[in-house]
């Protein structure tokens, strides 16, 4: 089952899909600029992410919610000019889809029409189903965003695991249902119980990506910031480095700052 069975030129939602049934696992990154998209897109990643943690990773801010439609938009036409295979999702930002479902729509025309991204994400089930029927009526593909769903981080106060009590759980099932019912093309499911994300990832026919969801998913998604070891503060249990940039880039920074100090550099080589 671990083996690619068939060679993706391009990805498609539907190719998604038929990984799915063909037992091929999926693997999303996200990317927020245009050469980190070029070296995620040419590493054969799957799925680019232009997600709403840009507002953290890239802005600095506390929270996902203060990054704009405008910002998302500009990350994401970067992003869309360095790829040659992967599929390109963006995040519809908190404010541009949970007034009403002609906004939605708008906001998700805004990031097709703008960026040329490939399809949009959003955070939430049963509550924002009308904006997802209206954006997938438009020919626009969505994927859905279930489990810890940081735009709505002031509900709930903390980052803790979601979905362990039994009431939480079972409407997390019937969102994930009403997702695929509506015709979502895959859904995030973030920060559950691994249990529970299996589970839903059976009943479901389309993909469920996952972050802190366990392995019975059908791929998996992180930060690239974070699986790169660029963000050492940021420790959850789900995160697997396979890079040590922090430290890479420091010694990095620090040995430039040293040799430019020293006036080691630039040397006869490197001047005109
Ligand atoms: N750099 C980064 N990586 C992410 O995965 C990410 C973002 N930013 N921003 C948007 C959301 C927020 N996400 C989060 C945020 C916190 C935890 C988390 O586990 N935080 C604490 C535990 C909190 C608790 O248990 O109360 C931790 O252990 O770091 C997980 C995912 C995922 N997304
Ligand atoms: C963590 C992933 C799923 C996300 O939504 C983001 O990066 O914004
Ligand atoms: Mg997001």
């Amino acid at each position: 089952m671990s083996v690619a069975k068939k060679e993706y030129k391009r990805i498609t939602v539907k190719s998604l899909v038929d990984m799915k049934k063909h037992g091929e696992k999926i693997a999303m990154l996200t990317a927020y600029d245009f050469t980190m998209a070029k070296i995620v897109d040419g590493a054969g990643v799957d799925v680019i992410l232009v997600g709403d943690s840009a507002s953290n990773v890239m802005a600095g801010h506390e929270t996902t919610l203060p990054i704009t439609l405008d910002h998302m938009i500009y990350h994401a036409s970067s992003v869309i000019r360095a790829i040659n295979r992967s599929l390109v999702v963006v995040d519809l930002p908190f404010g541009s889809y949970q007034s009403d479902p002609k906004e939605a729509l708008r906001s998700a025309i805004r990031i097709m029409k703008e960026s040329g991204a490939h399809a949009v994400k959003l955070e939430g089930g049963k509550e924002v189903k009308d904006s997802i029927k209206r954006i997938l009526h438009a020919g626009i593909p969505v994927m859905g965003h279930l489990g810890l769903t940081p735009q709505s981080i002031y509900k709930f106060g903390t980052y803790t695991v979601r979905a362990k009590e039994e009431q939480e759980a079972e409407k997390l099932k019937s969102d994930a249902l009403l997702l695929e019912k509506m015709g979502c093309f895959a859904v995030v499911l973030e920060k559950v119980p691994a249990k529970l994300a299996k589970e839903v990832a059976e009943s479901l026919t389309i993909p469920v990506i996952g972050i802190g969801a366990g392995n019975g998913v059908d791929g998996q998604v992180l930060v690239v910031h974070d699986m790169l070891g660029m963000t050492h503060e940021f420790n959850p249990r789900f995160l697997r480095r396979y890079a040590d940039l922090h430290s890479q880039m420091t010694d990095a920074f620090e040995s430039y700052t040293r040799d430019v100090k020293n006036r080691d550099f630039p040397s006869d080589e490197e001047q005109y």
